[in-house]
């Protein structure tokens, strides 16, 4: 039997890893997630039908995305001794302009991708740890870099560009967008399972920690609401969303913050958390009574809604709309909050199979709506055994 193939998947507040076999449609042997990282972590292994192996809280609050990448190893080497890890397939936030396509890491693209970490902070530097620790624990496996700006690189210019002077554009200073193996995910499944979807206009939400959502024309990306970093578009666990560069300058010059302060502030004190004053995770919020819970969820599904719109404006219609991720998998008072306000636009959503977590949940309008968990794992495990030269 061939080898195998291993993903790490660094979120922002999750570590996912897999174990498949190297196929070019590889078969899902066992699957890691870590969540809650920051706050309560926990780990949990199950095996490819998703029978628990073995799950741990990672301690007290505090533990890192380090702390679980190594509890996530340790798991792997005690339940799955039998692994032949023959390549290890990374998620990777950040490819810039130089990459478009999953790549074989050396020392060179390390580099490359190191030189990035500024512009994802959140994400770069743990997914480039996650590099070093597997060629550490597998010194005879290649390593793959998959990206999640990959599937947006080819985006019509009024879509890659800021209104800055025209120098800023040629160095790179573009709207990359993110999230994309996700969204490449989900076009393959509306391939396979909505041919009629995957034909036409959608506007697909991930919904994690990270927040984005992305326009799909006839399979490509045409738009997304994340810019040159993952800090733009939708409000998200932390992170503010869409924000007047005036406010930044008033920051600096009006109340004497720093770069770091105002960084700090952006990225991992803002968005849900920063506007409840309780929690990023949705659950927590959803649970809550206080008023300052709902009118988080509330700006978060407004401004949703209100990208919908553009993303329907940028393709010229809509056709579908799907949500994925943490949230949008789960969560069906955020598609409803979405959804309801929308009947302008075509919009239906059939309740009881939004509440039963149904993956078709319109009541049958002329815009398709579906909730579809999202397997960024298995788009990286395609690409390292296609890199092994399965298939
Ligand atoms: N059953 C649920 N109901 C509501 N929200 C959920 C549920 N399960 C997970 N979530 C939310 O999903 C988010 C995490 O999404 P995920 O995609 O795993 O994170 P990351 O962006 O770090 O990869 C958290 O806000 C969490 O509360
Ligand atoms: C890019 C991004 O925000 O990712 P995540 O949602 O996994 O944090
Ligand atoms: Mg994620």
């Amino acid at each position: 039997m061939s080898g195998h193939v291993l993903t790490l998947n660094a979120g922002s507040s999750s570590l996912k890893l897999g174990l498949f076999t190297a196929e070019a449609e590889p078969g899902c042997l066992a699957e890691g997630h870590a969540e809650r990282i920051g706050k309560d972590a926990r780990i949990r292994l199950a095996d490819g039908d998703g029978r628990e192996l073995a799950a741990r809280e990672l301690g007290e609050a505090g533990a890192t995305h380090a702390d679980a990448l190594d509890a996530a190893l340790a798991m792997l080497e005690e339940h799955l001794p039998e692994a032949r890890v023959e390549a290890v397939g990374h998620r990777v936030v950040h490819g810039g302009q130089d990459f478009d396509r999953p790549v074989r890491l050396d020392d060179r693209v390390l580099g490359a991708l190191e030189a990035l970490e500024p512009f994802a902070p959140l994400h770069q530097p743990h997914n480039l740890a996650g590099v070093r620790a597997a060629r550490a624990a597998f010194p005879q496996a290649i390593q793959v870099a998959c990206f999640d700006t990959a599937f947006h690189r080819h985006h019509p210019f009024v879509n890659d560009v800021f209104g800055l002077p025209r120098a800023f554009y040629e160095r790179g200073v573009r709207r990359y967008g993110f999230h994309g193996l996700s969204y490449d995910y989900i076009a393959g499944e509306l391939a396979r399972a909505h041919p009629e979807l995957h034909a036409g206009r959608v506007a697909v939400a991930h919904l994690g920690n990270g927040a984005s959502i992305c326009g799909i024309v006839q399979g490509r990306s045409v738009a997304s609401t994340m810019g040159f970093t993952a800090l733009d578009g939708l409000p998200m666990g932390t992170r503010v969303g869409q924000l007047d560069p005036g406010v930044v300058l008033h920051l600096i010059e009006q109340e004497g913050m720093s770069a770091a302060e105002i960084s700090e502030m952006l990225y991992k004190r803002s968005g849900l958390l920063g506007l409840s004053g309780i929690s990023n995770d949705m659950r927590t919020l959803e649970a809550s009574e206080d008023p300052r819970a709902a009118e988080a969820i509330a700006y978060f599904t407004f401004r949703i809604r209100r990208e919908i719109g553009a993303m329907a404006a940028a393709m010229a219609g809509l056709d579908g709309i799907v949500f994925t991720g943490g949230i949008g998998e789960n969560s069906a008072r955020v598609r409803r909050e979405v959804c309801a306000p929308l009947e302008w636009l075509g919009v239906t959503l059939d309740e009881a199979a939004n509440e039963a977590g149904a993956r078709r949940i319109d009541a049958g309008g002329r815009v398709g709506v579906l909730a579809i968990p999202t397997d960024e794992e298995r788009v990286i495990a395609r690409a390292a055994a296609a890199a092994l030269g399965a298939g």
